[in-house]
């Protein structure tokens, strides 16, 4: 886990806002265009603020999130399962979107956490440079070191525009991946029950 954390967090000095802007005006002008042309000109702090936006989970503890748990559960002990969580994230390969789907589910043990807490630790990942199998795996394995519930799944399917505009353009496919944990893991009408509740084909 804190392998994990300190990964994520192992940032080189950060350049200044002012050479981001530059990269970005070199950039445009290696498209061939001018980055002095009225249209342009404003066109590097706004993609600058706009990488601001789409890698903020770079700023936030992805650990601290969950760490407010509620034990008065009523003894709930079944699967508690998040679905259809929009997923916008970028992969570190060509920095383009990917766009999908996260259905995350977890068998408590005792606590329980509030549920949009497991929408925005979706978002924490998501809003880094990311392939799909580690983002999937990086929201599976904080649930499980922070809460350690019984069981956590996660499962994420999602449309890589890096495959549809431009390189092997394939419209229409998406990748889908999967960390199962714990119970999860180990017994397979769990699995089978978790996939119906998130409405996605089983195995
Ligand atoms: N496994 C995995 N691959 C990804 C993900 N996002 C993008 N890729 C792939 O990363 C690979 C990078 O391959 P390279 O051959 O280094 O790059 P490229 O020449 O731009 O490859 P093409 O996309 O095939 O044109 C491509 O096959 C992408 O489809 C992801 O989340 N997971
Ligand atoms: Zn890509």
């Amino acid at each position: 886990m804190d392998a994990l954390i300190e990964t994520s967090r192992k940032v080189r000095a950060r350049p200044t806002r002012a050479q981001a802007e530059e990269a970005v005006r070199t950039l445009l002008a290696w498209t061939g265009d001018d980055p002095d042309r009225e249209g342009l000109v404003g066109t590097p702090d706004r993609v600058v603020r706009a990488y601001e936006e789409f890698f903020e989970g770079y700023q936030d503890d992805p650990v601290a999130l969950l760490e407010r748990t509620f034990e008065e559960t009523g003894n709930y002990n079944e699967m508690v399962v998040l679905r259809d969580i929009r997923l916008e994230s970028h992969c570190e390969h060509h920095i383009i979107p990917l766009i999908g789907k996260a259905h995350v589910a977890y068998l408590p043990d005792r606590r329980v956490v509030g549920i949009s807490k497991l929408a925005r630790l979706v978002d924490v990942f998501a809003h880094r440079l990311q392939i799909q199998e580690k983002l999937t795996a990086q929201i599976a394995d904080t649930i499980q070191s922070v809460l350690q519930p019984r069981g956590v799944a996660v499962v994420i399917d999602a449309a890589h525009q890096c495959m549809t505009t431009r390189g092997v353009h394939k419209p229409g496919v998406s990748m889908v991946t999967s960390r199962l944990l714990g119970e999860f893991e180990t017994s397979e009408s769990l699995r089978r029950q978790f996939f119906a509740m998130a409405g996605i084909g089983g195995v």
